[in-house]
């Protein structure tokens, strides 16, 4: 067995190893490959980084990405001092105490923000920080929050509005109601049960899920629990309702992309999501402030005279086109990823489903999906994380209205979108202005941290929202929302004057 000592000798950028849960590794030839950076791993060089590697990396991201002959084997645990974050793993309550009572907390809430309230004194400071921090000075965030609200309802009155259906076709699937969740890494932070709770709670209520590449459980795990539960739910009439997508990270690698497209089709994942507005990851300050804290606790020195650069900033001199070389700033996915990657995605996928594009923000790049055959855009700019002041994707889809009223008119693309939806209004909303489905993701991360009941509760929730919100504008079915419905005049005045053009810029072939 090795001891303490023998990893401690590991501290240089030539030969670096690190213990992670009382097994050294041996990252040296990974540093320059790490999606995190070089950096981390070099501060943490001949020492325990299980408490910072634990929060971030799903189950199994050693076996996956790191070969085998660098597993170096158990490390003697008398022979080390764990570092363990100095900050308190609580939010700011008693969350012990409360986790016991789950039922009462969750009839307290009435509403998605009472089950955000309750959230955040359950989940972790770690967990709270990364579901809720959004990029640069918020201002995507707010765009999110706000423009739901410049757009009002016009209520049509004196109908029978005693039954409703809202029932929908997303994606080649039935969907009891035009909601789904959206993909969000890491719900392994929020409960144990993590991504398998969202599993669980669509098929039990007939809804869509749309699971991230980055999640905390293996896709197969999910895709089980999710056909499980949809079997169990035969009967009830809700068994032939309820969706399982596929969000894909185009990778650094093209194996690894590979490799998440055969999970994909291998779990039944009926539709591939790609995500295409993450060429880096977004600035998000909280983050990164409570890695830099942590850091600066447990590793006193290795700030010192803040001559260091804080964690996440890899050397970006190097980036280039040609896709290799060092990783360019925040290069955890494909940097190079363009139009032309479609080509041998869509020949790995082989016709396995539909394909949407997610993190569509502009009309031109609307029609760009749409020339390019796409089935579904996802309007988003995820959730305010990534490029700020960003439009809110309610103000994309006017915008699509003004400049390209084909491509909602023909229907011949599905329409998607996501970002600051908490209320059935907000659905609502934008199925009148020819929407398919919206999606949310803050809201059920935070919902998992209530374990199972706490997402069918999240789902409860808005579907009455929903249902109430129709019978009060007097729509009992989706196919009757239109524009008459909503008065959109606020927002439209926001909208640019005209659009550059609908073509992808300079010839890009695939550099992956
Ligand atoms: C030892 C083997 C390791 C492997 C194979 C590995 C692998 C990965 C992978 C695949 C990602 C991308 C995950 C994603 O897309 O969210 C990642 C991100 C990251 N890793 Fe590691 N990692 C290792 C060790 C560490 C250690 C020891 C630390 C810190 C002490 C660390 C810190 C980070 C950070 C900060 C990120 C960026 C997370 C984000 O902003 O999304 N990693 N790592
Ligand atoms: C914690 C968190 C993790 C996310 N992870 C992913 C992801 O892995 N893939 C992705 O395409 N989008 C991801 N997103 C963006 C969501 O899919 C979605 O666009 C966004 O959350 C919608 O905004 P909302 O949180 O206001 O509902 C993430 C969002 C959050 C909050």
């Amino acid at each position: 067995m090795l001891s303490g000592k023998d990893i401690a000798r590991h501290n240089k950028r030539d030969s670096c190893w690190v213990i992670i849960n009382s097994h050294a590794y041996d990252v040296t030839d990974y540093l320059d490959r790490h999606p995190g950076g070089p950096q981390i791993l070099l501060q943490y060089a001949g020492k325990d980084a299980t408490a910072v590697y634990e929060p971030i990396h799903p189950k199994g991201t050693l076996d996956r990405f790191l070969d085998q002959e660098k597993h170096l084997g158990p490390v003697d645990p008398t022979t080390y001092t764990p570092v363990t974050p100095p900050i308190e793993s609580k939010g700011d309550n008693h969350a012990s105490e409360q986790q016991t009572d789950i039922p009462h907390l969750l009839s307290l809430c009435l509403s998605l923000q009472d089950i955000e309230r309750t959230a955040q004194k359950l989940l972790s400071k770690p967990a709270w920080i990364y579901y809720s921090s959004a990029a640069d000075s918020l201002g995507a965030l707010e765009n999110n929050a706000s423009d739901w609200r410049k757009i009002t309802l016009r209520p049509r009155l004196m109908r029978n509005v005693r039954r409703t259906d809202t029932s929908r076709t997303a994606l080649g699937c039935k969907l009891r109601f035009p909601f789904f969740i959206s993909p969000a890494a890491r719900a392994g932070l929020a409960h144990e049960d993590g991504e398998l709770c969202l599993a669980r709670g669509a098929a039990r209520k007939g809804i869509g899920y749309c699971v991230s590449s980055v999640a905390s459980f293996p896709h197969a795990d999910i895709s089980r629990a999710f056909y499980g539960e949809l079997k169990n739910s035969r009967g009830s009439g809700i068994g032939d309702h309820g969706a399982l997508w596929f969000q894909l990270y185009v990778a650094n690698e093209k194996m690894v992309t590979l490799e998440r497209i055969e999970a994909a089709k291998r779990g039944g994942y009926k539709a591939l999501v790609i995500t295409i507005d993450s060429p880096v990851v977004g600035k998000r300050e909280e983050d990164e402030r409570y890695r830099v804290e942590v850091n600066a606790e447990s590793l006193p020195n290795s700030f010192a005279g803040g001559s260091q650069e804080p964690p996440l900033s890899p050397p970006s001199d190097g980036a280039d086109d040609e896709g290799d070389g060092p990783l360019p700033l925040r290069g955890v996915h494909s940097s190079t990823f363009n139009w032309n990657d479609l080509g041998w995605i869509r020949e790995a996928w082989q016709n396995s489903g539909p394909i949407a594009l997610k993190g569509i923000q502009t009309a031109e790049d609307a029609m760009l999906a749409a020339t390019h055959g796409i089935d579904a855009i996802y309007l988003s700019n995820h959730g305010g994380r990534q490029c700020d002041d960003t439009p809110s994707s309610i103000h994309t889809l006017l915008e699509i209205r003004r400049f390209y009223p084909k491509l909602i008119e023909d229907r011949k693309m599905e329409i998607f979108l996501d970002g600051g939806v908490r209320r059935g209004a907000d659905i609502v909303k934008a199925l009148c202005l020819g929407a398919t489905a919206c999606a949310l993701g803050r809201p059920f991360m935070y919902s998992v941290a209530m374990g199972d009941d706490g997402v069918l509760k999240a789902i409860q929730l808005l579907s009455d929202e929903i249902e109430t919100t129709m019978r009060l504008i007097g729509a009992t079915r989706l196919g009757q929302l239109n524009n008459s419905f909503v008065n959109t005049k606020r927002l439209e005045l926001e909208l640019v004057d005209s659009l550059g053009e609908p073509s992808p810029g300079p010839r890009m072939p695939s550099k992956l």
